[in-house]
């Protein structure tokens, strides 16, 4: 919630008590002295929240290891502290070097974290030496945790040594009966059983009813490096039956830390409150889609890639991000286009998008009151790709799910759909929020709610909207005096009243939002060059 604080100081600091708001709905704990303040602090309260301790080895390269233990847990949603029992130097193409944490560090570290947070699942990764595996099981002995998952890693995905076969002893008499649930690949699984092959679904069945037998209580072995094998399928036995969990396999190289990934994914939907078989569902899902969405990206020049789990990487790819911080004077001459006068005049969506961009618009929002979500949505990207070369916003009205699923600039909401403050939290900081605001109120609630602009009107009555309440100049007057975010008119705007509006010049009033007086004509792009030179005019006549 903190981006929350800030976007806002953008327009206007925040008076204490709206600031004092602000973060009570963050439930961060606060010290305040003012009495209204006061007040609010009796309402705060703290929320404890799912915690993952890995125990495991520095990835340099941030695929595998420690790197992907934080990611993968940001990613679900679970906090994540750490316990480093070795660096490695490594990339894309191997492991350059290993300097093993001694084992009074390693002690120390476990101790710094166990005496003082309260988590809920432990996470191993690499244990490099039998001395570090008797520090972690006596640690685990003396502060209770609610699951351990053991990611028996020995040999990196690059195939180099990561903990070699003295672990082994240690590992399966002392940790593995410890272990809610251990996930050997298939290597592994054949390492922890005297090298017996384990190279297809029935070896690894059988393997994980040999491994059950050392004392953990579940046991997955990962087909992920199974040989001619089409699906990418993983085999659990719980002492009592065997589960084959199933995905297509995502063809890519940047498989690099998918163990580490699985393991923590495990770890943490472990801590949210699942039972191992969901936690196992879920998390295999997480990693078939953080695959597939990243199955094309290149980082390093090695054999095997990491891969992108926040699924944001894509979005700032030079080519695609034209896209640029919301400025108020974008609001200028706001172009609405409506699927009913779309319709009325045989327009596509992106014709009338096209021509308001070629008039001169500055901001544009798609108003889909008809058609199905897929056919909106396949409209809304192809809208979205003509838009941003030009460096236009494009924002979607009311439909959320459609301004994600398109990438859009941002949604345009009204006080019957969602609250701003939701929408912020699905969106994110970046993306545009206006809301439509008939008060000074309403657009107070926009502001703390994180939005970044207010619509307000209808200014003039209009039959684009029915039983709308029109608020005439003087509402609008009201609104943009109080309001600290910027703030577009909208409602029977044209080239007959533009003027009246814009020489309000009231603070806040940055532009208007049309929508008949540009769409319900035969030239889109010329009516939009008209008022923009009457919006021109006005300006100048305010200068
Ligand atoms: N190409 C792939 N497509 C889909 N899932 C995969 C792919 N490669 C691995 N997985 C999955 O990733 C998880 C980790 O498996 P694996 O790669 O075998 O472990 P490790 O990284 O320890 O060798 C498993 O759930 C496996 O099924
Ligand atoms: C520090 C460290 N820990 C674990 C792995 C295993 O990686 P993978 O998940 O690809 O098997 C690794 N390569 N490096
Ligand atoms: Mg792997």
């Amino acid at each position: 919630m903190g981006f929350h604080v800030c976007s806002q100081t953008l327009y206007s600091a925040p008076t204490h008590h709206q600031f004092i708001n602000s973060i009570s709905r963050g439930f961060h704990r606060i010290k305040v002295s003012s009495p209204r303040a006061m007040q609010q602090q009796e309402e705060v309260h703290t929320v404890r929240v799912p915690h993952v301790l890995t125990v495991a080895g520095s990835d340099s390269g941030a695929g595998a290891g420690i790197q992907a233990d934080l990611k993968a847990c940001s990613a679900r949603g679970v906090y994540c502290s750490t316990v480093i029992t070795a660096v490695t130097a490594q990339n894309t193409v191997g492991v350059q070097g290993v300097d093993i944490v001694t084992e009074d560090f390693v002690r120390e570290q476990l101790k710094s974290v166990l005496s003082d947070m309260r988590l809920d699942v432990v996470k191993t990764g690499m244990l490099p030496s039998p001395g570090i595996i008797k520090v972690l099981c006596q640690s685990l002995k003396e502060f209770q945790v609610r699951a351990l998952v053991v990611d028996p890693v020995m040999v990196s995905t690059s195939g180099d040594v990561l903990a070699g076969p003295l672990i082994l002893a240690t590992l399966r008499e002392e940790l593995f009966p410890l272990a809610d649930i251990v996930t050997p690949n298939v290597r592994e699984a054949s390492a922890l059983l005297g090298g017996i092959p384990v190279e297809t679904v029935a070896d690894m069945r059988s393997a994980a009813k040999s491994i059950h037998d050392i004392g953990p209580r579940n046991v997955l072995v990962k087909g992920g490096d199974l040989p001619a094998s089409s699906d990418a399928i993983d085999v659990l036995f719980d002492g009592k039956d065997f589960y084959e969990f199933r995905s297509a396999r995502i063809k890519t190289v940047n498989t690099h830390g998918t163990g580490c990934t699985l393991a923590s994914s495990i770890a943490a939907e472990l801590a949210k409150g699942s039972s191992v078989l969901s936690a196992i569902k879920i998390a295999k899902r997480y990693v078939e889609s953080v695959l597939g969405y990243s199955k094309d990206i290149r980082i390093g020049e090695g054999q095997q890639g990491p891969f992108d789990h926040s699924m944001k990487l894509k979005n700032n790819t030079p080519n695609l991000c034209a896209r640029r911080p919301f400025d108020p004077s974008d609001l200028l001459l706001y172009a609405v286009t409506d699927s009913r006068m779309n319709k009325k005049w045989g327009r596509s969506m992106s014709d009338a998008v096209k021509a308001a961009i070629e008039g001169g618009a500055t901001i544009i929002q798609l108003r889909e009151k008809d058609s199905d979500t897929g056919d909106f949505l396949k409209a809304a990207k192809t809208c979205v790709e003509i838009c941003r070369p030009h460096g236009i916003p494009l924002l979607i009205n009311d439909r959320i799910d459609v301004a994600l699923a398109c990438d859009a600039d941002g949604v345009h909401i009204g006080q019957s759909d969602m609250p701003a403050q939701t929408a912020r939290a699905i969106l994110g900081p970046e993306k545009i929020i206006g809301v439509s605001c008939k008060t000074p109120e309403q657009a107070e609630k926009a502001w703390i709610g994180g939005a970044d602009y207010i619509g307000c009107g209808g200014v003039y009555p209009t039959n684009t909207k029915e039983n709308n309440v029109t608020v005439g100049l003087e509402g609008l007057r009201r609104v943009c005096l109080e309001s600290k975010l910027p703030v577009v008119a909208i409602g029977g705007i044209g080239s007959s009243n533009v003027k009246h509006v814009m020489e309000l010049g009231v603070p806040n009033l940055r532009g208007v939002a049309v929508v008949s007086a540009l769409f319900d004509r035969e030239s889109v792009s010329g009516e939009t060059r008209n008022l923009m030179t009457l919006i021109k005019d006005s300006t100048k006549v305010l200068k």
